[in-house]
């Protein structure tokens, strides 16, 4: 081959590989091979790889329960967390239908169905109870997402399970504290009110009548305070189930707070359906209960009102039942009332009196009056009682028994205890600057103001402002505030001893003192009460009463005071059995400072005109 042939030869050939190689190229241009795509696409699948890696680890180790399932809902694939929370591994679920899937019924919170939600390709949500393998039940939250291909056709359901038991358990509690009564479990005065206005309102609709009825025990506080407070909340208990048992299962049983119940009756025919349950709460209540080791008996009081009688308001309603309920305490108790409209013209009245009261206390409307006590043994007036009387404008003067309850109520008591304490000490201090000497003063104290944590500082201000020595002044507790709480009444008893006043029983004879605890009380003097005094020396039981509480008097060395005396006969009787310190009527009435002088002239001259029968002191045996 010569040079050209063989250049030419060469320049072919180089054509011929240039072609091919650029058809090559060409053809792998067009298959789209190319280097840097080619690594691109790896990467890519690399990526899809990693996050498919990523995704399921994180599907795995949730911590919701998650189920896949193909669009007819036969599970393809469960997480370990659904298999803690239900108890079913992978085998037992996968292949098998998802139930939730196919229930027709399920309606999300939002009120679509899980049906509907399917087909619109929307996520959805509910609560429900489910049951785990071992068919314990619990609380779970379901998320139902539909899973679309490109065409937007439904190929996967992936179901989010939360197990909310605990959550609901909690606000289960809650609710519970919000809405019932720790103690008795019955519901309490918040739902009790959200009944009642349900109520009502059905009452609107269906004319049906509906009875609220208002208990509350009587004497609980002594239960109490006597045999402790866990014997108090056993008591209640009893008394609750108790209630449960006397009505029906649709009627409300709540518990308002201390000893207060109330009860809704839906649905009765008359009002006096309601008298029938009544009937049967009290005489439930009176069978004895026994509280660890002592039996007790209880009663209650009941006020009964009536809708659409009485009112439709909810407050009118509880207003109307607590004013029956104060009724049937006044009655005695152990008994129940219907609400009458002559108990809301009460009810105002006693309100207007507690302001017109208030107003009374800042501007001191009131006087003391004083009623002499005699000691007939020496013909003399040997102290005086204080007694408050309120100066009204219009009425003139009120006497205490129509607001001393009031004051003592409302806890107005405390003021107006300090004002009559203060005249009482004022009076006698200026009694003792004109000359007069050995008397001494009793002022009555309310049982609110006995138990005034302030009442013993209060004392000793009072007599170091007024200047009155302590040993003029006595202070009159009755036996009943005594009873209340004994052992407080005896630390209280000797804080005021320790300032030097005396300490008188009042009343003594009502209520249920014994000796046992009488003589474990710091006092100086018992009174005995009008009541007895008032029937001597005729009545043999009275007789009786009051002789034995002079010789116990006698025995526990205390003075003996007989109050109320009208007559010379009770004056003799009473003088004649050693009882010589005597108040009342008969030597005098209460009267204001002003009108003393005059009285002790005409008392003198009453006393050297009769002279008493003295008993000669008998020889005490202990
Ligand atoms: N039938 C009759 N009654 C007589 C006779 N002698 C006195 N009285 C009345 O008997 C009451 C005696 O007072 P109390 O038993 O302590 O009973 C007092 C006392 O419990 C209470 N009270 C009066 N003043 C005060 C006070 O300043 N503070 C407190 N806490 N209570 C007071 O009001 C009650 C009634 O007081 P008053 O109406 O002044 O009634 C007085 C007095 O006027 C009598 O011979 N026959």
């Amino acid at each position: 081959m010569n040079s050209w042939t063989q250049g030419f030869f060469d320049q072919g050939l180089a054509v011929i590989a240039l072609s091919v190689a650029a058809i090559a190229l060409l053809l792998i241009w067009r298959s789209g091979w190319r280097p840097a795509a080619l690594e691109q696409q790896r990467q890519r699948a690399r990526l899809n790889d990693q996050s498919m890696r990523i995704l399921s680890s994180a599907v795995e180790q949730s911590q919701s329960g998650v189920i896949i399932a193909d669009c007819s809902g036969v599970i393809e694939y469960v997480n370990p967390r659904y298999t803690q929370i239900t108890g079913y591994s992978k085998d037992d679920a996968v292949g098998r239908v998802a139930e939730l899937i196919n229930n027709e019924e399920l309606t999300d919170v939002n009120n679509i169905s899980l049906q509907e939600a399917l087909l619109l390709g929307v996520r959805w949500e509910t609560f429900m109870v489910s049951k785990r393998r071992n068919s314990e039940h619990f609380w779970q939250q379901v998320t139902v997402s539909p899973i679309l291909d490109d065409l937007g056709a439904l190929t996967h359901i992936v179901l989010n399970i939360e197990d909310i038991s605990d959550r609901v358990e909690t606000q289960a509690q809650m609710e519970k504290l919000a809405f019932y009564d720790a103690l008795t479990g019955l519901e309490n005065r918040r739902l009790f009110r959200d009944r009642l206005e349900q109520g009502l309102k059905h009452v609107r609709r269906s004319k049906q009548a509906m009875a609220l009825l208002f208990l509350d025990l009587d004497q609980f506080k002594r239960i109490n305070d006597t045999l402790g407070h866990d014997a108090g909340d056993e008591l209640l208990c009893t008394v609750a189930q108790r209630l449960r048992a006397c009505v029906r299962e649709e009627d409300i049983v709540a518990r308002l707070g201390g000893d207060e119940f109330t009860i809704l009756l839906s649905n009765i025919a008359s009002a006096d359906d309601a008298g029938l349950v009544a009937r049967k709460i009290l005489k439930s209540l009176l069978d004895p209960v026994t509280l660890s080791t002592q039996e007790v008996t209880v009663s209650c009081s009941i006020g009964i009102t009536v809708a659409p009688e009485d009112s439709l308001n909810a407050s009118v309603l509880m207003r109307n039942a607590d004013l029956a309920m104060y009724r049937a305490k006044d009655q005695g108790r152990n008994n129940f009332q219907y609400f009458t409209d002559d108990m809301n013209i009460e009810s105002l009245a006693r309100m207007s009196l507690e302001n017109e009261l208030r107003i009374a206390i800042t501007n001191e409307d009131f006087v003391v009056h004083f009623q002499p006590q005699m000691d007939l043994s020496q013909a003399r007036v040997c102290g005086y009682e204080a007694l408050v009387r309120w100066r009204h404008e219009q009425v003139d003067v009120i006497p205490p028994d129509r607001f001393i309850p009031v004051a003592e109520e409302t806890g107005l008591i405390i003021q107006l205890g300090e004002i009559v304490l203060r005249q009482a000490c004022l009076q006698m201090k200026a009694l003792q600057s004109s000359g007069i000497s050995d008397q001494s003063v009793a002022v009555n104290l309310s049982a609110r103001q006995f138990r005034d944590r302030n009442l013993v500082p209060m004392v000793r201000r009072i007599l170091s402002e007024t200047g009155l020595a302590p040993r003029w002044l006595e202070l009159e507790i009755t036996e009943s505030m005594l009873m209340d709480n004994i052992e407080q009444a005896i630390s209280i008893l000797t804080e005021l001893k320790s300032i030097g006043v005396a300490i008188a029983i009042d009343d003594f004879g009502t209520g249920y003192s014994s000796l046992s605890y009488l003589t474990q009380l710091p006092v100086d003097k018992l009174k005995v009460d009008r009541s007895f005094v008032n029937k001597l020396p005729d009545c043999p039981r009275h007789t009786a009463i009051t002789t034995a509480i002079i010789a116990m008097a006698q025995r526990l060395n205390l003075q003996v005071v007989a109050e109320g005396v009208e007559t010379e006969p009770q004056a003799s009787f009473l003088s004649s059995h050693q009882c010589n310190i005597q108040q009342g009527y008969l030597f005098c009435h209460p009267v204001s400072a002003a009108e003393l002088p005059a009285q002790m002239i005409r008392m003198k001259s009453h006393l050297a005109s009769v002279t008493y029968p003295q008993a000669t002191p008998t020889a005490i045996t202990h």
